[in-house]
């Protein structure tokens, strides 16, 4: 089932990467034109009621506003099938994610930089505070952002030979607060403030000595049976109780994202729109 889903991959993506494209060059908002089920496909195993959740922006899953809209609409999806666990994987073979989008920051509209926050802010409480279980099969690099989304997840496997971590300290900017709780979810708090204010970007064998990953995996396939045989381990379990006390444990750092969201979307703005990081996003762009 999986297998179609991928060869299913959509044959307008680069229409639509078009269409999206076009636009920012010309600052508009293009929500309207997405389809959002191609850009974040999610596809649910009859047999044992998992839903995977594959992000499918090549080239490499870099996060713009309508991946990230896609991928708010595909957790809805999930929670609404009443999926027995969650796979969030990547359709690409060697990269996870890159991370947000460049051309989403650089010389950003500041409108719709602050729909991108709010709606990252959205998948964040719908991953992080999901009841069913949750698994990242991180099949490639995963710098930043998608790295994010993949500690939102109650397990990790990763393939070997990938690098993954959040880097921002390395660009001068300063990690927003949801980025730090979830990172202080998985590791301490003395690896996460040592992580982010170096801007580490760990190998495999340094993520799991370190506890960001649980599993190495030797490729995409072992790293997607390793999820599965995790999300196994709650068959038994009532999901109802594992999902109340989930969410009791995530709970406090729930409360204290929603009662400053507009705080956390100002300064995300205003990083963007530093000059620093706007001339190290040029750079990147060879602008
Ligand atoms: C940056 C700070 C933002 C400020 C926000 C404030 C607070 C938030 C703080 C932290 C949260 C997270 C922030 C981010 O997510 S920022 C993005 C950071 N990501 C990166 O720095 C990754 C950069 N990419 C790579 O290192 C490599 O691509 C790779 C992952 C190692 C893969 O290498 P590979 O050789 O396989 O591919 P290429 O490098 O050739 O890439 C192919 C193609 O894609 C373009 N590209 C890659 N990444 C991005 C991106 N993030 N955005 C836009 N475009 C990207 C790359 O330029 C190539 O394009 P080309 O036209 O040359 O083919």
């Amino acid at each position: 089932m999986l297998l179609r889903q991928f060869t299913r991959a959509p044959n307008n993506m680069n229409l639509i990467r078009r269409i999206a494209t076009n636009a920012i060059l010309k600052n508009q908002t293009v929500t309207t034109n997405i389809d959002y089920n191609q850009l974040v496909l999610v596809d649910v195993n009859d047999k044992n009621g998992y839903a995977t959740v594959t992000l499918n922006r090549p080239p490499v899953n870099s996060f713009n506003l309508e991946l990230m809209m896609a991928l708010s609409r595909a957790l809805d999806q999930v929670e609404r099938n009443n999926s027995r666990g969650m796979i969030l994987t990547s359709i690409i073979p060697n990269i996870f994610s890159t991370g947000f989008d460049i051309r989403e920051l650089y010389q950003a509209d500041e409108r719709r930089l602050r729909e991108f926050w709010s709606v990252l802010q959205d998948c964040w409480f719908k991953l992080y505070g999901s009841t069913y279980p949750t698994a990242a099969s991180i099949n490639g690099h995963n710098p930043a952002a998608g790295c994010f989304f993949a500690l939102c997840c109650e397990y990790r496997a990763m393939v070997r030979n990938s690098k993954l971590g959040i880097s921002g300290a390395r660009l001068g900017i300063s990690i927003p607060l949801p980025m730090i709780y979830t990172m202080r979810s998985v590791i301490s708090t003395r690896q996460t403030e040592l992580a982010l204010t170096t801007g580490t970007l760990f190998t495999s064998d340094d993520a799991l000595k370190v506890g960001l990953i649980d599993d190495i995996a030797t490729d995409r396939s072992d790293a997607f049976a390793k999820c599965e045989a995790f999300l196994d381990r709650f068959k038994d379990i009532p999901p109802v109780s594992r999902g109340y006390t989930k969410r009791s444990v995530r709970q406090k750092d729930m409360e204290e994202i929603a009662a400053n969201r507009q705080r956390d979307t100002d300064e995300f703005v205003r990083a963007v729109l530093n000059p620093e990081a706007q001339s190290s996003f040029a750079a990147f762009l060879g602008k």
